[in-house]
């Protein structure tokens, strides 16, 4: 599977972990950066994320920052994105299953990194349920 990732400095350790158990599990990682602990603006490293996700040259993204909450105003901003701050892992499943997120928002200061991991296998090994849901995730998009 094609996975975009990208983060900011409180994420980056997360990240590189992230993308070593993507990559250990067989996954393709579009890797945006940012790889350095120097401090960056979210922004720059969420939208090209998005923007995979978006076009569709990544099924889904994943992004990292200290509360998760800028990556995830950032991404959201896109149309055709769900992103989904998640902080548990029935948060996790629930954003697949009834929202049909596309994009996992980490917010790495206030989560374990063996929770950050597994919220990544929860996201991606998580089918969306459609049905009543469907109708629910349509009437998101704003005209
Ligand atoms: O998006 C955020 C805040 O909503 C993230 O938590 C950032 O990582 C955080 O703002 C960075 O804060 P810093 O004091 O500049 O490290």
């Amino acid at each position: 599977m094609q996975i975009s990732i990208g983060n900011d400095h409180a994420g980056t350790s997360y990240k590189h972990a992230i993308v070593q158990h993507l990559k250990d599990n067989g996954h393709d990682v579009n890797n945006h950066g940012t790889d350095k602990e120097d401090s960056v603006d979210y922004p720059d490293f969420i939208h090209p994320v998005a923007k995979d996700v978006e076009n569709q040259s990544a099924q889904f993204g994943i992004i990292v920052c200290g509360s998760g909450n800028g990556a995830n105003m950032t991404a959201n901003k896109h149309q055709g994105i769900r992103s989904a701050l998640c902080w548990n892992n029935e948060i996790v499943a629930l954003a697949r299953q009834h929202n049909n997120a596309n994009i996992l928002s980490i917010p790495a200061r206030f989560v374990s990194l063996q929770q950050a991991i597994k919220f990544v296998d929860i996201f991606l090994d998580t089918p969306f349920d459609g049905g009543r849901h469907q109708r629910r995730v349509e009437k998101i998009a704003c005209s």
